[in-house]
């Protein structure tokens, strides 16, 4: 099953106590949303988040945004509790932070299938974001992608990567770069999105569209963003430009006709076309939702 091309080029973070965030939230246009009882949210916040973020989620127009919910990992004192307030209400996706195994991910769907099945609801609904942000999970990241049909998206945490690794997180990204690329070919290979971690820099807009159009590049398809000034330049370097478009179009047009008349290969302005190139301009028309007629 091929589950890419969501259109998830920005996934913006909310902390989950934070009401006139939330509430705010489906104005910046985002593709979507990620209320956050995780890392945004102090200790004493827990519970807080947890009821607000419960109370909110279904009454709040998020307009087109998807709306995603990242609880804390099983293994702290307000996992369980998360899941238990959150799955019932059927967010788009749950975020799992620091995924570090299959086996984890197993245990994981199967707490959210007993939920579920209490609530009578179906398995099929809601999907699963694992985050990779330990080198642990980034070992074991083929298995925590591939082996599952709800997990419909990994992602990069470099925060938390860069801590667990001790080292400093660096603009330039060289320490998760390995990272980085080994976590795009598990999601290439698995089919499914693959989200690149946060720019922490609210005001260097040069540094987010440097470090945005590099993952890009690298194979990811969308980033994960903590501020709305940050959005709308992850948008345009996700969106095709009209040149990229028109080109792809014309490729895919091309393609259709020598197909027809029994030729595989053949050259636009002299340069080669064959069907990696069209496969490769198909997937910038999908993105542009453009239809060859
Ligand atoms: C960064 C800053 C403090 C800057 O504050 P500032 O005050 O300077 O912001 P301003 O620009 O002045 O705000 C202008 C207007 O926008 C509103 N506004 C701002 N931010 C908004 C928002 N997020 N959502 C909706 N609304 C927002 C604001 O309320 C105001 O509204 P208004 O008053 O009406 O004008 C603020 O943005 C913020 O708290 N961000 C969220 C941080 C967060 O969630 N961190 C956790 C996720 S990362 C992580 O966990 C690491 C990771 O796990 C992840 C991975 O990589 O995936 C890993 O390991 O790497
Ligand atoms: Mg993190």
């Amino acid at each position: 099953m091929t589950k890419i091309f969501k259109k998830r080029r920005s996934m913006l973070y909310i902390p989950g106590n934070n009401p006139a965030m939330i509430q705010q939230g489906g104005v910046y246009g985002a593709d979507s949303i990620l209320l956050d009882l995780e890392d945004a949210v102090a200790l004493n916040q827990k519970d807080a988040a947890r009821i607000l973020v419960r109370n909110m989620i279904n009454v709040i127009d998020f307009y087109d945004s998807e709306v995603c919910v990242r609880v804390n990992h099983l293994s702290t004192p307000f996992g369980l509790a998360d899941l238990e307030a959150i799955v019932p209400l059927q967010p788009s996706a749950i975020r799992y932070p620091k995924t570090e195994s299959g086996e984890e991910v197993a245990e994981l769907l199967k707490i959210i299938e007993q939920i579920e099945d209490r609530h009578g609801l179906p398995h099929t609904k809601m999907t699963l974001h694992a985050m990779i942000e330990t080198a642990m999970g980034v070992q074991n990241v083929f298995d925590i992608a591939s082996k599952f049909d709800r997990v419909d998206a990994i992602t990069i945490g470099g925060q938390d990567l860069t801590a667990d690794m001790n080292i400093v997180y660096t603009p330039d990204g060289a320490g998760i770069d390995f990272a980085r690329k080994r976590i795009v070919m598990a999601a290439k290979a698995s089919h499914i999105d693959v989200i690149d971690t946060v720019f922490p820099d609210v005001n260097d807009e040069d540094g987010l569209r440097r470090e945005t159009e590099y993952a890009k590049r690298i194979g990811f398809t969308g980033k994960a963003v903590i501020n709305p000034r940050q959005i709308e330049i992850i948008h345009d370097v996700y969106t095709p430009t009209d040149e990229e478009v028109r080109k792809a179009y014309r490729i895919v047009k091309e393609f259709k006709i020598n197909s027809a008349a029994g030729i595989g290969v053949f050259a636009i302005d002299g340069k080669m076309i064959d069907a990696p190139i069209v496969t490769r301009a198909e997937y910038i028309l999908r993105l542009a939702n453009v239809t060859v007629g």
